[in-house]
């Protein structure tokens, strides 16, 4: 469904990504890991038209939707839900989603898609007219998911849902996502709790120094010997092939 083919990018004139490669098959959930600095966050920007990209292609269902606008991938059913806090403290619960649709052109369907995910999130409906501060991490972040939900959207980028969130929340935040995949929505992810991340996602995804180092099924990243190095800080050292890939055997 999505695929990135030998990305370079940065910021401005510095180069973040050195060749960023994979594929990811629909719907799954793919978690990508990694030092800090590596680049997860710039590959969802660069997916997400939000980075300079040098060379490389973006696809989207085989379609090439290289440097397209936020707006454009919208419209092709990819949202992004950054890291840290993104709702609107002050404002109820049902505002905030109100927000989330607010690219949506008919206001009729966008009152009975908030229906429809309230119904997948009871707590928003139960706390509709609470303000978004007043909501533990865990809800607000649920909150931020239903948001993106709203635009029906077939991939969606989740930068470190699991922050500040206390195991139990987290562990809600990640069914929360495995009912999404069952749904046939993709996610591609970047957590922090790496175990626990790939423990429930279909492929895993190591990048080091804005490289794919490996790409394989969860199961086998989480069984691998130099994962187990990259939990305890250290470095995976790239295999005499290249990067691996899940599709290679
Ligand atoms: N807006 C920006 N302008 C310039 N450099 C940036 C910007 N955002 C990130 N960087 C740099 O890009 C590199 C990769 O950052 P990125 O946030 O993608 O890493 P990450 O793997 O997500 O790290 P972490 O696990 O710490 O969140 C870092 O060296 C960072 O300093």
């Amino acid at each position: 469904m999505l695929e990135l083919r030998n990305i370079h990018g940065g910021y401005g004139k510095i180069t973040i990504l050195n060749g960023v490669s994979f594929a990811i098959p629909k719907p799954s959930i793919t978690t990508v890991i990694g030092p800090n600095g590596a680049g997860k966050s710039t590959v969802f920007k660069a997916i997400f038209g939000l980075l300079n990209i040098q060379s490389g292609q973006v696809l989207l269902e085989g379609q090439d939707v290289t440097r397209q606008s936020p707006r454009q991938m919208i419209g092709h059913g990819v949202t992004y839900v950054p890291q840290g806090r993104n709702v609107v403290p002050q404002l109820s619960v049902y505002h905030n989603l109100e927000l989330g649709g607010i690219t949506a052109q008919d206001q009729v369907k966008l009152r009975k898609r908030i229906d429809a995910v309230m119904d997948q999130f009871p707590m928003l409906r139960e706390f509709r007219d609470r303000k978004a501060i007043e909501l533990s991490g865990g809800q607000q972040k649920q909150l931020e998911v239903a948001r993106a939900l709203l635009l029906d959207p077939k991939l969606i980028l989740i930068d470190e849902p699991s922050i500040g969130l206390s195991p139990n929340l987290v562990q809600e935040v990640f069914r929360t996502l495995l009912r999404l995949r069952d749904q046939g929505v993709s996610v591609l992810m970047v957590e922090q709790n790496a175990k626990a991340a790939l423990a429930m996602s279909d492929y895993g995804l190591v990048l080091e120094l804005g490289q794919t180092r490996m790409h394989e099924r969860a199961d086998r990243l989480l069984a691998d010997p130099r994962v187990g190095q990259l939990f305890l800080g250290g470095h995976v050292a790239p295999s005499a092939q290249g990067a691996t890939s899940p599709h290679a055997g």
